[in-house]
């Protein structure tokens, strides 16, 4: 495979953030490359979460500074795809118009709206109906609809934080194929939290190892094993011995 030139994305300096006076990162910086896949693996409570939230504006940092491509967030079109899918989508819009709704608020003319929508439903050959509630939807069709919403404004970086804890194993492998193919035809920057190290490995172009609190980098793993990956290659030796190196920073990390 050629060897793609790393361009970096994001740029963390100097971030610091205590919660109750309990430090959680001091000092911690961090570069993320441009249209590359990051996980973020570590420790129960090391902090993956709030480090992606700080990046992504949902929680305030003590201080330091975030970057996108030395802009700030502000001047930045970001996604984010929550957790908690049930509670991410709004209830009272069916599918389609939630995934609408970032366009619409931006000011977006219906018709590009309707233009960008089936942009995205051809790209991720929705087979169920759009114009249903998200409660009329299974889960996995519902996180489907969250990954649709985060992406329509077209996102420079788009943010996942545990997308798959709440699917069962044949809806994790339908939406990592379906993050997998939007990440190849789009190259977007993609930042997952992952708690379970099968899932951050996977995607991964890199995986950014925690360790525990005061967090810093146990270590920044490089995994470029070709795309795409398919199901088979978790059994690839060289996924194999991916996981289980992550695995080995990871109870080093844990025993402290
Ligand atoms: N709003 C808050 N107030 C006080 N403490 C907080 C708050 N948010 C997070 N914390 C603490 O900060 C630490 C990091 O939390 P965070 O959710 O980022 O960790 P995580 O690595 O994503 O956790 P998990 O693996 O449990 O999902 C935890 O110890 C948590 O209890």
């Amino acid at each position: 495979m050629a060897l793609r030139r790393e361009r970096t994305h994001i740029t963390v300096r100097g971030l610091n953030k205590a919660f109750k006076g309990q430090p959680l990162y001091r000092d911690f910086d961090l570069d993320l490359p441009e249209g590359r896949i990051v996980s973020i693996f570590g420790p129960n409570g090391c902090g993956k979460s709030t480090l992606m939230n700080m990046i992504a504006g949902l929680i305030p940092v003590d201080s330091g500074s975030i970057l996108f491509d030395g802009k700030s967030l502000k001047q930045t079109v970001i996604g984010y795809v929550f957790q908690q899918y049930r509670e991410a989508l709004f209830p009272w819009l069916k599918s389609i118009d939630n995934i609408a709704y970032p366009l619409r608020r931006a000011g977006m003319p219906e018709p590009a709206v309707k233009a960008r929508v089936e942009e995205l439903i051809a790209s991720f050959e929705i087979q169920f109906d759009l114009n249903r509630y998200p409660y009329e939807l299974s889960g996995g069709q519902q996180q489907t609809v969250c990954i649709m919403r985060a992406l329509a404004p077209r996102p420079e970086v788009l943010f996942l934080d545990e997308p798959f804890s709440a699917l069962d194993y044949e809806m994790t492998l339908f939406i990592r194929e379906k993050l997998q193919e939007i990440y190849l035809k789009s190259g977007v920057t993609m930042v997952i939290v992952s708690h379970d190290l099968e899932d951050a490995v996977y995607l991964a172009d890199k995986v950014l190892l925690l360790t525990r609190r005061p967090t810093r980098i146990a270590e920044y793993m490089t995994f470029d094993m070709p795309r795409p990956r398919t199901p088979d290659s978790m059994s690839d030796p060289r996924f194999v011995a991916a996981k289980a190196h992550a695995l080995d920073v990871f109870r080093r990390e844990v025993k402290g």
